[in-house]
């Protein structure tokens, strides 16, 4: 059966068929796309290969099958991280003949032992991509394991093995994994080499978060330039404590103690360690991860940790009487805090292959609980301590409702001064802030009420001008300054004029010019945009000023009408539209006419509307002959309008003329 749409004289598609279906296979993705792994390709990208393989490490570590990570960088921007681990997988992989379980993991992605959670309970890899990740993106990688008594290796180069993995004989007293890799830098670019500052603290902070792990740190001393130490050993039986300590150093706090602590979750679902200060002089810091993975973007387990506090300061409060504390909140409580939360979880939810934030909703409820038990603890076993830290965060809360009190105040001074200085007849708009605002200049004050009911109250704003304004072209200074209407107008628009004018202070984003479709309509728009022209050019300059485009009149046919704008567009219609019907054409002698659904249909609702914006014509503006061009149109000189008259008048066509 035949059908238009697959009709065969259709425009050919034949360049558009399966071999344009593109499947990537293996690691090609990764080289591909990059960011979509690794969020990019700059310095923390780079970076983050190397915190793909620690994280590994760390894993094999906190599943208690190791105890020792060495973290090496060499010259050649060549990193090396070793642990004391099982071992990667060599044998043959049920599932890829011919391929040793070690050669899947490094060149398949989501291949890997942490799905099911039987290899590893809380680890930090899940997605079974990070290794094989680093592997596409570095142009040397060599693996080394020692596993049951045997070593192995096996080298790649882009994510492509360079030989199948060699079995290089016994290793009695070795056991674990060696990652090394060079970032490649067809990826990364010549330049993109790694920190050694920032892997030494990577490795710092990682031992920090796992007490059981002994973390070595060594650097090729040519690439130490900063006051990195070329060779250190970072073991932290206080976990966590340890780096409060440390990084808290001598400043007072508001509690002699920290409030730290460590808690299982219920039913073997993990576990939350943290270390928390209040300092009395402090821009607050923060660190929160999962697994061992630092998370910046904190996430639900962050969120579980701010209802514990806040909630728990409150709570001690009203024990003690203090009735305030009921308007704590969780920034009074978090601003100026140094607080460190590590919690592990299994098989956690992070928004990205890049980690930066935990998303598993159970690790909110776990984390609360755990840390609300023991910092209700803290708060009243020692009054005076939970008094002490009460205080400051009751001296914090106030500071914030000062100075949000300050910040009312100051708006409403800044609202009400403004609305002194505007002139009466302004029906100003309820936004402050030039953002997304119009003023609305509209001729006579019949047309100015239908306007106002037509307007929207947030974001238009409706002047009424009576009649025709001066023409500042052809009047002095002193005239132009003692004229009313000329006065409201500058005032509503606060912009300043001439020397004075400054587009950026300008009240509203748009300013239209709404008169009637008619000659009189015509004139009183170009009074007023050859006073936009003389005395605020910048405003036009930069596109501020638009033309209304009210229509002229409105068909009717049955239950069909429709609005023309002029003579040809109402030609238009009845042509198309209306065809062959009876059309009936009311003409609008004014806006003032139109009701006020009518008026904002059709010249004010922008989603409805139609407007021109008025520009200056580009070859003038270059030659400098805009003002020129004003002048001779708008000026004094009454001659000047009749030469050009004369020199263009073929250009004018017939309707123009009519008009
Ligand atoms: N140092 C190591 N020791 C033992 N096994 C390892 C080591 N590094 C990787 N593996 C094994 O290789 C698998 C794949 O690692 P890979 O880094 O590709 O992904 P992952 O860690 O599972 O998840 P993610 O993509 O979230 O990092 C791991 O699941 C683990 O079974």
């Amino acid at each position: 059966m035949s059908h238009d749409l697959f009709d065969s004289s259709a425009p050919a598609t034949d360049s558009y068929n399966a071999s344009q279906i593109e499947v990537l296979e293996g690691l090609e993705p990764v080289r591909r796309r990059p960011g979509m792994y690794i969020g990019g390709t700059d310095e923390r990208a780079l970076h983050h290969l190397a915190a793909e393989v620690i994280d590994n490490s760390m894993d094999e570590a906190v599943a208690g099958h190791a105890n020792r990570i060495e973290v090496t960088l060499d010259v050649g921007n060549r990193l090396t991280i070793v642990d004391n681990g099982r071992g990667m997988p060599v044998d043959p992989h049920p599932k890829f003949p011919g391929k040793s379980a070690l050669e899947v993991i490094l060149t398949m992605l989501h291949s890997g032992g942490k799905f099911e959670g039987k290899a590893y309970a809380t680890s930090g890899g899940l997605h079974g991509v990070g290794v094989s990740v680093v592997n596409a993106l570095s142009v040397d990688t060599e693996i080394e394991v020692a596993r049951g008594k045997q070593l192995y290796r096996q080298r790649f180069s882009r994510g492509t093995p360079l030989a199948p993995l060699e079995e290089l004989g016994p290793t009695p007293n070795r056991r674990g994994t060696s990652v090394s890799f060079v970032p490649d830098p067809e990826i990364f670019g010549e330049h993109g080499r790694f920190k050694p500052q920032r892997l030494y603290r990577m490795a710092r902070s990682k031992a920090y978060l796992f007490a059981g792990v002994e973390i070595r740190w060594k650097c090729a001393p040519e690439l130490i330039g900063d006051d990195t130490p070329a060779e250190a050993v970072f073991q932290f039986p206080g976990g966590l404590a340890d780096h409060l300590k440390e990084q808290i150093g001598t400043r007072e706090c508001a509690t002699a103690e920290p409030f730290v602590g460590r808690q299982d979750f219920p039913g073997d679902q993990g576990r939350a360690e943290w270390a928390i200060a209040w300092p009395l002089w402090s821009d607050g810091s923060y660190s929160w991860y999962c697994n061992t993975i630092p998370t910046p973007a904190g996430g639900t387990h962050e969120a579980g940790l701010r209802a514990a506090l806040t909630k728990g300061l409150r709570a001690f409060g009203e024990l003690i009487g203090q009735k305030k504390a009921a308007q704590i909140t969780a920034e009074d409580v978090f601003n100026g805090g140094e607080m460190m939360l590590s919690v592990f979880i299994r098989d956690p939810q992070f928004q990205s292959q890049t980690k930066d934030r935990l998303s598993s909703p159970e690790a909110a409820r776990f984390t609360e609980n755990a840390v609300r038990d023991h910092f209700d603890h803290f708060l009243s076993d020692n009054m005076d301590r939970g008094r002490a830290l009460l205080g400051l965060i009751l001296e914090r809360m106030d500071e914030r409702l000062k100075r949000k009190a300050e910040r009312e105040v100051k708006r409403k001074t800044a609202t009400s001064a403004r609305k002194l200085r505007l002139p009466g007849k302004l029906t100003d708009c309820a936004n402050d802030g030039p953002e997304g605002t119009e003023l609305f200049i509209v001729e006579g004050d019949s047309a100015g009420g239908s306007a106002k009911q037509a307007r929207d109250r947030k974001t238009q704003a409706i002047l009424p001008i009576r009649g025709k304004i001066l023409n500042v072209a052809s009047a002095s200074a002193d005239k132009i300054r003692a004229n009313q209407e000329i006065a409201d107008l500058a005032l509503a628009l606060g912009c300043g004029m001439r020397k004075d004018c400054d587009a950026d202070r300008l009240r509203y984003e748009k300013i239209v010019i709404m008169t009637d479709a008619d000659v009189d309509g015509a004139h009183i728009a170009t009074l007023l945009m050859t006073f936009f022209f003389q005395e605020m050019p910048d405003i036009v300059r930069n596109g501020h000023v638009y033309l209304a485009q009210p229509p002229l009149y409105r068909l009717t046919a049955g239950s069909t009408s429709a609005y023309a704008r002029d003579d040809e567009h109402r030609a238009e219609l009845e042509a198309t539209l209306f065809k062959g019907k009876k059309v009936e054409v009311g003409r609008f002698k004014g806006l003032g006419e139109m009701n006020p659904n009518q008026l904002k249909e059709t010249t004010m609702d922008p989603a409805t509307r139609s407007m021109l914006r008025v520009t200056l014509p580009q070859e003038y503006e270059e030659r400098h002959l805009v003002k020129d061009l004003v002048d001779r149109l708008m000026g004094k000189h009454p001659e000047h309008r009749f030469q050009f008259i004369q020199a263009n008048a073929a250009s004018l066509d017939e309707a123009a003329i009519d008009a």
